[in-house]
């Protein structure tokens, strides 16, 4: 295949939280006249986000099987791999990868793997900063990776931030990535154009953070003390508890809750609630009705540090009706 055929592709990465799927959203909305293939990978072993991404019309491809950075390597190979053999033509690919990915083995994938090589080519790598928790994140190692990766940082949750805040941060991101390009957005209100098709992935500046990127496989640790649980149940559950136990995980657990997210199965109600929270923002609404035939389940995942499994499970028990 000539390189003329390359499609492209955008890695959109982020800490947890950042806005990502709000992006997503925002750039699908805004494209619809291309055939999109959307891959995401979640951290834990959920696949809420594809419930949070309303477009109907792209192709949602999940990796659930672990973190995409780690050992997914070589089912996100399979995946572009079958794309181009399918009979639908593809204008782009956007890879979301998890809140926890080092999105060096990402770039790697398509720099190092021959085949892949030949049929794909990086468009930018977009990172999304959360310009209200990020001096939090910046205690773990995964968002000052993404940051030096990026060809493109969004600084986002503009509206969270006073002025001299947003000053303060730009200043410690040229720190970090001086060759990436800052944009400044509030729910990830962009013009695709600015964004999209802009061919801003820069090999040279990436091998300027990581002059081994074309040598090494990369080997990502995460940091034990950030877990993932998912708690499931058909059992529904009541609205007033649900209400009391979020009340209590948000001041008390806050801190430590880098994200949580999920499906509710409310006890009376014929349509699911979907919720979302990063820190202590949290946020809940109406879903889709349950189908006639659709098994009604509760499933909610926390990602944070040190987090008590145990108490968390009794806090999920409680709200059952
Ligand atoms: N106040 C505020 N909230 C935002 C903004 N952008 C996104 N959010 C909210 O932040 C939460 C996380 O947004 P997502 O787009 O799901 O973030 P994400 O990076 O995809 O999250 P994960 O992939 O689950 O880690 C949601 O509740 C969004 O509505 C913003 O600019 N301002």
């Amino acid at each position: 295949m000539s390189k003329e055929h390359t499609i492209p592709v955008t890695i959109l990465t982020g800490f947890l939280g950042a806005g990502k799927t709000t992006l997503l959203n925002n750039l699908l909305k805004d494209i619809p006249e291309q055939k999109v293939a959307v891959i995401i990978n979640e951290f834990g072993d959920t696949s809420i986000d594809s419930h949070l991404v309303v477009s109907t019309k792209e192709e949602i491809i999940e990796i659930n099987s672990g973190c995409i950075c780690c050992n997914v390597r070589g089912d996100l190979i399979n995946i572009l791999s079958n794309l181009i053999e399918q009979e639908e033509k593809i204008d782009r690919i956007v890879i979301e990868t998890t809140g926890m990915a080092n999105p060096a083995p990402v770039i790697q994938t398509f720099l190092m793997d021959e085949q892949t090589a030949k049929s794909f080519e990086m468009d930018s790598v977009i990172t999304m900063v959360d310009a209200k928790h990020i001096w939090q994140h910046l205690k773990e190692e995964e968002p000052g990776q993404q940051i030096a990766f990026a060809d493109v940082l969004l600084l986002n949750k503009m509206d969270l931030i006073t002025e001299d805040e947003k000053n303060e941060l730009a200043q410690q991101l040229i720190n970090m990535n001086p060759h990436a390009k800052r944009i400044y957005t509030t729910y990830a209100d962009i013009d695709s154009q600015d964004l999209i098709g802009k061919k801003s992935f820069e090999l040279g500046n990436i091998l300027k953070i990581d002059p081994n990127l074309l040598v090494e496989t990369h080997h990502h640790h995460h940091n034990d003390q950030v877990t993932s649980f998912v708690f499931r149940d058909d059992r529904p559950l009541d609205l007033e508890k649900v209400n009391k136990w979020f009340s209590y995980l948000v001041q008390f657990k806050g801190e430590q809750l880098y994200r949580y997210k999920g499906v509710l199965y409310i006890k009376h109600l014929n349509k699911r609630v979907v919720f979302q929270g990063v820190h202590m923002l949290f946020a809940g609404t109406e879903g889709f009705k349950w189908a006639n035939n659709e098994k009604r389940q509760s499933e909610i995942v926390f990602i944070g540090k040190n987090l008590d499994y145990q108490e968390l499970e009794r806090g999920f028990q409680y709200c059952l009706a």
